[in-house]
């Protein structure tokens, strides 16, 4: 893991001003993971975020081969996969961000094979991948677990040839779907995917894999179908903004009382998420490609439950009970995604929250003025959603263990020190 990352945020300030949402981490995993489908030519990848996952799956293309650059300062990726080397994702790479399952399809169809060494991701209870193997199965694939020395489990994926079928995810899982599509892409014959996910990432995926020359339609609309072609070509695709990033910035207007231009945002992409913010007292302006927002009413109480797009983003679930602690009165949160997303409720204790936790529901009483104390991020989410409580608490507040939040946030403290906030980001 390396260094010990640190965020220290004195709350109280108003954040006010323009700010630029990054581009979206779960669309350029997945692209990463198609760029090494191309067999020919150098993939580039525009507006990519500068994020601890990206900076991972550099290293696990690299692993496998690839060429690969990050050009930071440009946000630009240049992928050349033309002479991969190995099927192999090791497990010190691989085991430490999810989108490294992203990979299989590449290797499956690169080398007829694909082996696992460790998947990651937050720790947000279990996770299975039962889809992912099940649709592989049915385009004829094996699939066999190992366990190596150490105790951990290797997955063996051997895919001689890879023929379309009919294929669905008993849930619309986000990546499941995409893994599935991208298998199929390049399959021979024709592939139904049912029950498909709808998050507007996997569509940005589809856009990129159709200009690389796959046969997808059905995008959005939960059955999509993949005629298989020969071979992929490397293009140039522009990542969409990161509708989690805009759904912080949005809550970090709301919880300071602030006003924000969001550069880049779609109140479209924020789902059921933008109606419940707007329930809560913020205000939004959709201008072209800048969304304005600014909360200066009392925060009033919400109920959410938590659902795949367009409904509540589990990835916002967290930052939006810390906004809970400050409404007028109790709000009600059901996850329904994932069964062990709420740790971050303890750590809101240790500021003074009032959360009650019942297996997959929670009860925020509010209203609560936090107080600064040394908090833990326990994932991603639990870490923007512990700067949120910060940025509003009385005190200097101290996040530990941060590399989660590094994992999908870019530049946090920049950004938000431009915004007014007095937060900054230690290691070591
Ligand atoms: C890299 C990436 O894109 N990560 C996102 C993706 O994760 P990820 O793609 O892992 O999430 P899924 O949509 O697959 O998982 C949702 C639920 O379905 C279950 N499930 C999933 C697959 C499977 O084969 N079997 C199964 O039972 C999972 O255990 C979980 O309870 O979508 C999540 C839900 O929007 C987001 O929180 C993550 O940020
Ligand atoms: C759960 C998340 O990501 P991952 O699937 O990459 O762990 C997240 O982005 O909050």
């Amino acid at each position: 893991m390396g260094h010990e990352v640190r965020y220290r945020v004195r709350g109280g300030s108003q954040l006010h001003g323009t700010v630029f949402v990054q581009g979206a981490k779960n669309a350029v995993l997945p692209m990463i993971g198609a760029s090494l489908m191309a067999s020919k030519g150098r993939t580039v990848l525009r507006n990519v975020p500068i994020i601890e996952d990206v900076r991972r799956a550099v290293e696990l293309a690299r692993a496998v081969g690839a060429k690969a650059e990050l050009h930071e300062t440009e946000r630009t990726l240049v992928i050349d996969a033309s002479s991969l080397s190995s099927p192999v994702l090791p497990a010190d790479i691989a085991s430490r961000f999810r989108g490294s399952f992203l990979f299989v399809p590449a290797l499956l169809h690169r080398f007829g094979e694909a082996v696992i060494e460790g998947v990651g991701g937050c720790n947000l209870g279990s996770r299975n991948l039962d889809f992912h193997y099940n649709g592989f199965k049915r385009m004829g694939a094996t699939v066999t677990e190992q366990v190596a020395d150490n105790g951990d489990g290797i997955i063996h994926i051997k895919a001689g040839d890879l023929r379309g079928g009919t294929l669905y995810c008993d849930t619309p899982s986000h990546t499941g779907t995409e893994n599935l599509i991208m298998a199929a892409a390049l399959a021979r014959g024709t592939t139904l995917i049912k029950n498909a996910a709808l998050e507007p990432e996997v569509l940005d995926n589809i856009a990129l894999l159709q200009a690389m020359g796959a046969k997808i339609s059905g995008g959005g609309t939960g059955f999509v179908t993949v005629e298989g072609v020969g071979e992929l070509t490397a293009v140039e695709h522009t990542v969409m903004p990161d509708r989690i990033d805009a759904g912080v910035f949005v809550m970090a207007a709301a919880i300071t009382g602030g006003d924000l231009n969001l550069v880049g945002a779609t109140l479209e992409h924020l789902g059921v998420a933008a109606d419940k913010l707007e329930q809560m007292g913020v205000e939004f302006h959709q201008q072209g490609a800048v969304l304005q927002v600014r909360r200066d009413r009392t925060l009033r109480p919400i109920n959410v439950i938590t659902d795949e797009y367009p409904g509540f983003a589990t990835d916002l679930q967290s930052p939006i009970m810390a906004l809970s602690c400050f409404a007028e009165g109790p709000s009600y949160i059901y996850e329904r995604i994932f069964d062990g997303r709420f740790k971050l409720a303890d750590e809101l204790a240790k500021m003074g929250a009032d959360i009650e936790v019942d297996g997959n529901r929670a009860k925020v009483n509010g209203p609560r003025g936090l107080r600064g104390a040394e908090v833990e991020a326990h994932d991603l989410r639990c870490g923007s959603a512990l700067v949120l409580a910060g940025l509003a608490a009385e005190g200097e507040t101290t996040i530990t263990s941060a590399y989660y939040l590094d994992r999908g946030h870019a530049h946090t403290a920049e950004r938000l020190s431009q915004l007014g906030a007095d937060i900054v980001r230690e290691v070591g």
